[in-house]
C-alpha cells in the first residue's frame, strides 16, 4: 500500500490527528450541530476547541463567531433575506449558517470586504459544493455594501412589520413574542419613567421605552464572571489574592457583598473554587439567596420575630432548598446557615444535578446540612407541614432572564413553553408555603421576568390562601446594601416583589417574591 493510501487509511481509522481544518469551518460545524442536534453551544465549544489544532486566535475566532452568531441570528436573517430578496427558506439549508458567518463577521467582526465574501465563497464550495459559489458571491456582495449601521436603518424603515415589536425584535434580534414579554415586564418592574398599567396594547406599552432597548442590548453581551466568596468558607482578601496571583483582574461586586467579578483568569484553576468555598454565581443569584437569608421571620405567636437571621441558631431554623440543582443559592444559604447556626436541606429530583447540589456542598460542615433529597418539591407541603423556617422555591422557568448567558436559547423557546410551567410554578409555590411553619418565610425566585411566570404565580396562589401574605423585598434588600437600584414606590402600601434587570442592575434579571406565612 503506498504511503498516502496509508496515512488516509489510519485518518479514516481516526488513529492519526486530521490536518487541523480552518477556523471558520469549526465554527461553520459547531453552528450547524448547535442548530440540528439542539446542542448548547457552551456545552459543545469548549469540547470542540479543546480537541483542535487551531491557534488561540483561531479558537477566539470561533468563539467569537459562534456566539456571535447564534445572538444576531434574528438580525442576519433579515439582513441576508433583504439582501437575497426572497425568504431564508428559498436557501439551500447548508448555505445558511455559510451567509450568517459572513454576515456575522462583515458586521460585527471587522472583517476586510474582500476576505469576508472570499471566505465565505470557499465555505460554501466544501460544505454545498461548486455550484453554489456564484449565489453566496452575489448575496455577499449585497451585504458588504453596507455598513451594520446602515442595514439597521433600511431594516428599520421596511414596512413589512405589524408592531413596534417587531421592529425592535430584527433590530436586537430577539423574537418579538420574547420582545413583547420583556417589555411587559419592563413596564411594570418600577424602573420605567412613567410606570404605565396598561397591560394590552404593546404598542402603547413600548412607546419611549429606552429602558427595554437597553434590554434587549445586554441580552447580546456576554457578562462577567462573578465569584460568589462563601462567607464562613473563604475570605475575600484571600481570593482577591488568589485571582491576582494568577494573572487575573478583580473587582468587588456592587450589589452582593459576597460578589467579585473576575477577568483574565478562569475560575476553575482557583482552588478556593475546586474547594467549595467559592462559586461562579451571577449577583442577581446571590440577591435571591440572601433576601431568603436575610427576610425577617416571625414567632409562631405572631410575635415579630428578630430581623434577619439573628437568633436563627436560638430558634433552631431549619431552611430548604426545594429546587436546589445545581446549587449556587444552595451552597450560598448553606454557608449563611452554618454562619449563624441554621440548618439547611436540599432537595433536586434530578441525580445528575443532585451531585452537582453535592459537589457545591462539599466545604459545608455536616452539621449544617439537613437532608439532601430527590423528592419532587410538590410533596414537601403534604410531607413535612410546617416544618421549616424559610424556604426557597428557585422554580424551573422559562430562563428568559438568562438569555445573554444562552445565545441559541432565544430561538429554542415557545410562548407555549412558559405556559405549560405555570400549574408546576402554583404547585411548587403552595407546596413550599404549606411546609413552611406559621411566622416563617418562602422565597419565590424565577431567572425570568415573564409576568406569567413571576408575579402572576405568586398573585394567584396568594388569592387562594388565607395564611399567607407578600413582603416587601426592597425593603429587604436595602437593609442589605443601600445602593441596590429600587423600583420606584408604585404604592407604598402594598408590599413588593423584585425584579432585577441586566441593564438595571448588570446582573441575570431574577424575579424575587418573599411571602410570610401568617
Ligand atoms: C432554576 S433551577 C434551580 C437553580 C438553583 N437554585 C441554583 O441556584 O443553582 C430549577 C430546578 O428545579 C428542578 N425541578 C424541576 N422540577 C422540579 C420539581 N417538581 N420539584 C423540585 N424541583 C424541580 C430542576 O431540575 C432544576 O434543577
Amino acid at each position: 500500500m503506498s504511503k498516502a493510501k496509508t496515512l488516509a487509511k489510519r485518518v479514516r481509522q481516526g488513529r492519526m490527528p486530521q490536518q487541523a481544518p480552518n477556523a471558520r469551518s469549526v465554527a461553520y460545524s459547531v453552528l450547524t450541530k448547535v442548530q440540528e442536534q439542539d446542542s448548547y453551544a457552551n456545552l459543545l465549544l469548549p469540547h470542540v476547541l479543546g480537541g483542535s489544532e487551531l491557534s488561540t486566535d483561531d479558537k477566539r475566532f470561533v468563539t467569537d463567531a459562534v456566539y456571535g452568531t447564534l445572538r444576531w441570528r434574528g438580525l442576519l436573517d433579515a439582513v441576508i433575506v433583504s439582501a437575497h430578496g426572497r425568504s431564508l427558506n428559498s436557501i439551500n439549508k447548508r448555505l445558511v449558517n455559510v451567509l450568517r458567518l459572513g454576515a456575522y463577521q462583515w458586521l460585527f467582526m471587522n472583517g476586510a470586504e474582500y476576505a469576508v465574501v472570499n471566505e465565505s465563497v470557499k465555505l460554501a464550495k466544501k460544505r454545498a459544493g461548486q455550484q453554489t459559489t456564484g449565489f453566496v458571491n452575489a448575496v455577499m456582495r449585497k451585504i458588504v455594501a453596507r455598513t451594520l449601521d446602515q442595514w439597521r436603518e433600511t431594516l428599520s424603515q421596511e414596512s413589512s412589520y405589524e408592531d413596534e415589536a417587531e421592529r425592535l425584535a430584527v433590530q436586537y434580534s430577539h423574537p418579538a413574542w420574547i420582545v413583547r414579554e420583556l417589555a411587559a415586564a419592563w413596564n411594570a418592574g418600577g424602573y420605567a419613567p412613567e410606570p404605565s398599567v396598561k397591560e394590552s396594547g404593546v404598542n402603547e406599552e413600548l412607546e419611549g421605552l429606552e429602558g427595554l432597548e437597553a434590554m434587549l442590548a445586554a441580552d447580546n453581551e456576554a457578562p462577567a464572571v462573578t465569584l460568589c466568596v462563601r462567607p464562613s468558607l473563604a475570605d475575600m482578601d484571600a481570593v482577591y489574592d488568589e485571582v491576582e496571583a494568577l494573572g487575573g483582574r478583580v473587582q468587588r461586586g456592587e450589589l452582593s457583598p459576597y460578589a467579585l467579578r473576575v477577568r483574565g483568569v478562569n475560575p476553575q484553576n482557583l482552588a478556593s473554587v475546586t474547594e467549595g468555598r467559592v462559586g461562579v454565581e451571577d449577583e442577581g443569584s446571590q440577591l435571591a439567596a440572601l433576601a431568603l437569608a436575610l427576610a425577617p421571620v416571625e414567632d409562631a405567636d405572631g410575635v415579630k420575630g428578630a430581623e434577619g437571621t439573628e437568633d436563627a441558631a436560638e430558634r433552631g431554623e431549619r431552611w430548604l432548598d426545594m429546587c436546589a440543582g445545581p446549587g449556587g443559592k444552595t451552597a450560598l444559604l448553606a454557608s449563611i446557615a452554618q454562619e449563624v447556626g441554621a440548618t439547611l436541606s436540599a432537595n433536586e429530583p434530578h441525580e445528575h444535578r443532585r451531585e452537582l447540589v453535592r459537589e457545591n456542598l462539599k466545604a459545608i460542615d455536616a452539621g449544617t446540612l439537613g437532608e439532601i433529597s430527590g423528592r419532587d418539591g410538590r410533596e414537601f407541603g403534604a410531607t413535612f407541614p410546617g416544618a421549616f423556617d424559610r424556604v426557597l422555591v428557585d422554580a424551573p422557568c422559562s430562563g428568559l432572564g438568562a438569555l445573554r448567558r444562552r445565545p441559541e436559547a432565544r430561538w429554542r423557546k415557545t410562548a407555549e413553553s412558559v405556559q405549560e410551567l405555570a400549574s408546576l410554578q402554583k404547585e411548587l409555590l403552595n407546596s413550599a408555603l404549606d411546609a413552611t411553619r406559621s411566622g416563617g418565610v418562602v422565597a419565590y425566585v424565577t431567572c425570568s421576568p415573564v409576568l406569567a411566570e413571576t408575579r402572576d404565580i405568586v398573585s394567584a396562589v396568594l388569592s387562594a390562601r388565607s395564611d399567607a401574605s407578600r413582603l416587601d423585598v426592597p425593603s429587604v434588600l436595602e437593609e442589605l446594601n443601600s445602593s441596590i437600584p429600587l423600583p420606584a414606590s408604585v404604592d407604598s402600601a402594598s408590599p413588593r416583589d423584585m425584579q432585577l434587570f441586566e441593564n438595571i442592575h448588570d446582573t441575570d434579571q431574577m424575579f424575587i417574591a418573599l411571602i410570610r406565612k401568617i
